[in-house]
């Protein structure tokens, strides 16, 4: 039988965020898990932050048609791939959105993370869709706002999970993924973009 993907709308001012929980099913997560684990040309970058050269605590990899400029280093992008055109196809229409590029992380352990950040950088189309879809191991990932940072949100991104976040969620909205002490496998994430 054929799970049908549930939606939920977060309740957040000032913010779009929806996620359809188990978009791909378990057999459609473990075949592109395997497939973009070893097909993506994984790199471990360094990134500036306060002005020195640090490694970033994951894995990361940019594909599609436009450079992009990412805390402080210009990714360039390789072209599209197959695993990669088949989840954007089945992600464009639910997203309402045609999209142009994905960042993908990949979180090998627990001690992996992403710190906090808005996805707001000037070439990011204003207001455009950010989609967001997971395989592997679930995170923790959580939302404070930007001019309160006490107000926070947690939620857990699953196998299979499609997030997407739009309209004014980055402006006022910060997101991260934080590491964990449980040991966990590893995590890819895919953010489908719309460059300008
Ligand atoms: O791994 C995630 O779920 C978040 C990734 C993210 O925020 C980003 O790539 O900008
Ligand atoms: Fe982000």
């Amino acid at each position: 039988m054929k799970l049908q993907a549930t939606k939920e709308k977060l309740i957040l001012e000032n913010a779009d965020v929806v996620i359809w929980r188990g978009l791909f099913n378990r057999d459609e997560s473990k075949r592109f898990f395997g497939e973009l684990y070893h097909a993506i040309a994984w790199k471990h970058e360094a990134i500036k932050f306060f002005g020195k050269q640090v490694l970033q605590p994951r894995l990361t990899a940019y594909y599609g048609e436009k450079p992009y400029p990412y805390s402080g280093i210009i990714m360039q992008p390789l072209p599209w791939i197959d695993p990669l055109l088949e989840i954007k196809s089945k992600i464009e229409p639910i997203a309402n959105t045609k999209f142009n590029a994905v960042l993908l992380n990949l979180y090998r352990d627990g001690s992996d993370r992403m710190g906090w950040h808005s996805d707001d950088e000037r070439e990011l189309a204003p207001g455009s869709a950010i989609g967001s879809v997971s395989f592997g191991a679930t995170r923790r990932f959580m939302f404070r706002r930007r001019d309160n940072r006490k107000i926070k949100i947690d939620l857990e991104l699953a196998d299979g999970d499609f997030l997407v976040m739009q309209g004014e969620t980055q402006l006022f909205w910060q997101h991260q993924v934080p590491k964990t002490a449980k040991k966990i496998g590893a995590r890819i994430n895919l953010t489908f973009r719309v460059i300008r």
